[in-house]
């Protein structure tokens, strides 16, 4: 974040508080009426907005954010931490955050029919055709996190003893929305170099009907997995889908806000996003686009009726529970939706990065790359068993030392500890960090007599 937006956003801090303090000295309040910390923040926001003038108070700001308990590590440090990078939020949605902090803020022009994604103030209806087009998809709703998008799916179209087709690197809340619904997974393996081909899928689609006598109910695949950040051949599993005629769910928890990604194109029947995850939104956020030849099922409302009362609440969706993320988790994602719509577009720039610093580790004698390399994603897995492990076993701080050796660097955001096989992501980093990162495991493993053929590739 830049320090403009940074000042911009403590002086909404502060602002806040005038707010609360205002609040507690109206009439009937019971609240005690603080008119020298009133006068006090407002003095502070003077000298916050002469600052931002000024284009000064660099350190100060730093401080003031520790205190109010701001996290400020990207500004701080070079944060290589491999789940959090394409969620960190962009000052708009800080902003967002504070101005729909309450509960139901969404709420307030909420007219007939009564449902969040049709809400035209603020704008939520555009917001989620928009989000369709982004997918070229023909609908989207927003939902609690990938995870309940999963679950939207897998309740509708999973019934007791289905079976599921997922990847071998499947991740866990794909296995445990399928159990929800009663079915069961069939994981597909991998091939030598660890990805999912569109074979795999089809021999594994054989197998199960043979074995069941029943084709599987939906086929669940991640564009790109969690522990390697492997590609899986996504398209040709959407033609496999088609063949069988079997729903395809495509996961792009790693790509869906980070790079361009065509449903259509895919031949996916859903795309499932994580807002947290790859979105610049906050926890828990996520999207579920569909066609229209799925949209009735999966977004299906309610047909129940009260027994005693004959209520009935027709235009809600069941598997949305009616409506999702009602306050600043959406209006935070919708803050962020037009920086990430553009940030997919340069997603060749986050890769030529992410490949740099791989070429710069492997400059490092005994390290590994685990992932597939060259890289197609800024988050990688890499192995250091044969380089910083090497020193880890016979320093007094054991693995810790590497930890400490990027801590006085101002790099975090590895697991501490964690010296041989260990993830990183280089999403959004500088150039400038980037090379500052490169340098620090070169200086770091020379410190440690550890050989490196510095421009070897
Ligand atoms: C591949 C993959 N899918 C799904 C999820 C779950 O995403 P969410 O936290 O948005 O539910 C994750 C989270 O780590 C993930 O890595």
């Amino acid at each position: 974040m830049d320090i403009r937006a940074q000042k911009t956003f403590e002086a909404l801090f502060a602002l806040e508080d005038v707010r609360e303090m205002l609040r507690q000295s109206l009439p009937g309040s019971t609240g005690p009426t603080d008119m020298d910390g009133f006068n006090e923040q407002i003095r502070h926001i003077r000298s916050v907005i002469d600052d931002l003038e000024a284009g000064t108070g660099v350190p100060e700001i730093t401080k003031i954010g520790g205190t109010l308990g701001i996290r400020s590590r990207e500004e701080e440090y070079v944060n290589i931490q491999p789940i959090q990078a394409a969620g960190r939020l962009t000052p708009e949605a800080r902003k967002a955050l504070i101005a729909y902090g309450d509960g139901y803020s969404t709420c307030d022009s909420c007219r007939k029919p009564f449902r969040l994604d049709k809400i035209s103030k603020p704008p939520i209806a555009d917001f989620h055709q928009e989000l369709a087009a982004f997918l070229n998809m023909d609908t989207a709703r927003v939902v609690p996190g990938a995870r309940r998008g999963f679950q939207a799916v897998t309740s509708s179209l999973v019934k007791p003893g289905d079976t599921v087709i997922v990847s071998s690197l499947a991740h866990y809340t794909e296995f445990l929305a399928v159990e929800g619904a009663g079915g069961v997974v069939k994981e597909v393996p991998l091939n030598e170099n660890n990805i999912i081909t569109a074979d795999a899928v089809a021999d594994r689609i054989e197998d199960v009907t043979a074995e069941t006598g029943k084709l599987p109910a939906l086929i669940m695949i991640d564009h790109f997995d969690y522990q390697l950040a492997n590609e899986h051949d996504v398209s040709g599993i959407g033609k496999v889908a088609r063949q069988y005629d079997i729903p395809f769910l495509y996961n792009g928890a790693y790509t869906v806000g980070v790079m361009p990604v065509d449903g259509k194109k895919i031949g996916a029947d859903f795309i499932v996003g994580s807002g947290h995850k790859s979105m610049a939104s906050p926890a828990p956020s996520g999207v579920l686009a569909t066609t229209d030849e799925w949209a009735d099922v999966v977004f299906r409302t309610t047909q129940m009726t009260g027994d005693l009362t004959n209520r009935k609440f027709g235009v809600k969706e069941v598997e949305m529970l009616g409506c999702t993320l009602m306050g600043s988790t959406l209006m935070a994602m919708i803050a962020s939706f037009p920086t990430v719509k553009e940030r997919t577009q340069k997603w060749d720039e986050e890769l030529k990065k992410s490949n740099f610093l791989m070429d710069k580790l492997l400059e490092i004698e005994g390290s590994a790359v685990l992932s597939e390399y060259p890289r197609k994603h800024a988050l990688s897995k890499v192995d250091t068993t044969g380089s910083f492990d090497v020193v880890a076993e016979k320093h007094k701080r054991r693995g810790f030392f590497f930890s400490d050796e990027l801590t006085k660097r101002g790099i975090v955001g590895e697991f501490a500890g964690a010296t041989r096989a260990w993830k990183l992501s280089t999403y959004g980093l500088s150039w400038e960090k980037i090379n500052y990162l490169a340098d620090s495991l070169q200086d770091i493993a020379e410190k440690y007599e550890i050989k490196v053929n510095r421009d070897k590739l």
